[in-house]
């Protein structure tokens, strides 16, 4: 029998042991005359090298014979893993049922007694060949399930329906940074970072009966890693339900996709914000202050004679001189979300949010302060000896009316008035 065909019992292979050659020859005829393939052995230790080295698909076993005996045969034959799958059927002329008893103690899965008959020999034959046929349909597709669950790339779990883990392959141990001894009694959100976790202790809880995701989750990481997954869940309605739970890292993806975003949102000569990024965030937060009756301020800043600097410098001078501005305001920015950004050539903006005219005016100082203190050598400039910066501020509450583009152009013209006040200020908006 192949595994192709693993139900069908035709040209079974079948070792027949009997001493009796008469016997032998009988049993012999009748189950060739069945289709079979027949070998014959007239002793225990001719039939345990036949088995070992041809692995017929049942063995007809005598009982009583000189050497050793069809007790001693069976016992040997199961105790090798090679033959230990073969069925046994013994035959014999005892009738006692401890005798029976004994046969199926050593292995045996049935019993002929003679003087045999030969429909009933068939039929027993053709019964075990059957079970053993369908045991091993069952033994192959149960390996070759096991086998690809094992081996395949993606992370799968089955789950209960509170999300319990039931098991898990090798992918999805490794990335949950599971340990076979602590899957019992874990439960799937367990092992997801916040905010995930409750999210998906709610979805549970509320005894998910439909397909979810697939849904991108940030797991709880083994070591620190930032791993995210793409989580599929799938309702199965077998035995008893189950949920099937696909994870897909997208871990990689994820991390090209920020580095896009950030190359996308930063400006590639000083590392400050770009325009693009500044306009994203200041549309943000004038919406946040609008909903929270909050107060946003913007501080707008130039370079004092910079034309000068790149002329008496050199344009290279004039590159390291905005790096080293941008990064004298980005020290003087020190909320989380306070954002320094290039608004153009030699100009740069703050975005204070949730911050009054007064406090604003003083953290533009401040950063005015941060670009004087860097002290690089200003020849040119007709306002001091170094770098120097001019500064507007202006400060608006968008729930009490106006738009985006009045709190740019105060900030603006409060910079112009900076500017011709003499550089190297801050002036705030009226
Ligand atoms: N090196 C360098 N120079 C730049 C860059 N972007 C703009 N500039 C220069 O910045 C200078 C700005 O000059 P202006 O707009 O005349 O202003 P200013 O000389 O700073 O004069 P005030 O603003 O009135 O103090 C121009 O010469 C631009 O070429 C840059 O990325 N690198």
């Amino acid at each position: 029998m192949n595994n192709s065909d693993m139900t069908s019992i035709a040209g079974a292979r079948i070792l027949i042991v009997d001493d009796m050659p008469a016997n032998l020859g009988v049993l012999q005829q009748m189950l060739e005359a069945e289709g079979y393939q027949v070998l014959a052995a007239t002793s225990g230790e001719r039939a345990l090298a036949i088995a070992g080295q041809f692995l017929p698909d049942l063995i007809v076993l005598d009982v009583m014979m000189p050497g050793i005996g069809g007790l001693e045969t069976c016992r040997r034959l199961k105790a090798d893993v090679a033959t230990q799958p073969i069925p046994v059927i013994f035959i014999t002329a005892l009738t006692d049922t401890g005798d029976t008893v004994a046969g199926f103690d050593v292995g045996a899965v049935d019993y002929i007694h003679k003087p045999f008959q030969r429909a009933e020999v068939c039929a027993r034959v053709r019964t075990h060949l059957q079970m053993c046929s369908y045991m091993n349909a069952y033994r192959y597709e149960t390996d070759r399930l096991r086998a690809i669950i094992n081996n395949m790339g993606e992370g799968l779990l089955t789950l209960a329906p509170d999300g319990r883990i039931a098991s898990v392959n090798p992918v999805a141990q490794r990335m949950l940074g599971l340990q076979p001894g602590d899957i019992a009694g874990t439960h799937l959100f367990d092992l997801l970072a916040p905010p995930y976790d409750s999210h998906y202790r709610h979805w549970f809880q509320r005894g998910p009966d439909v397909c979810h995701g697939p849904h991108e989750v940030q797991l709880r990481a083994p070591q620190g890693l930032s791993v995210f997954v793409d989580v599929t869940i799938t309702p199965v309605y077998s035995a008893e339900p189950m949920l099937v739970c696909l994870l897909h890292d997208i871990s990689a993806h994820k991390r090209s996709q920020e580095e896009l975003l950030r190359v996308a949102s930063t400006d590639q000569l000083t590392g400050a914000a770009n325009r693009r990024h500044f306009d994203i965030v200041l549309q943000r937060e004038w919406q946040r202050a609008e909903r929270s009756h909050t107060m946003l301020s913007l501080a707008m800043f130039d370079v004092d004679c910079f034309k000068g600097y790149n002329d008496t410098l050199g344009h290279h001078a004039g590159d390291q001189c905005l790096q080293r501005v941008a990064q004298a305001l980005q020290s003087a920015a020190q909320r989380p979300t306070d954002v320094v950004a290039r608004y153009g050539g030699e100009e740069f903006v703050l975005v204070f949010v949730d911050t009054d005219e007064r406090t604003a005016e003083k953290l533009a100082n401040n950063a005015r302060r941060a670009v004087e203190a860097l002290a690089l050598p200003h020849p040119a400039s007709g306002a001091a000896a170094c770098v120097t910066v001019s500064g507007g501020v202006a400060t608006l509450a968008p729930a009490r009316g106006g738009n985006l583009q009045d709190l740019l152009r105060q900030a603006d013209i409060a910079l112009y008035r900076a500017k011709s006040l003499g550089r190297n200020r801050v002036v705030r908006a009226d």
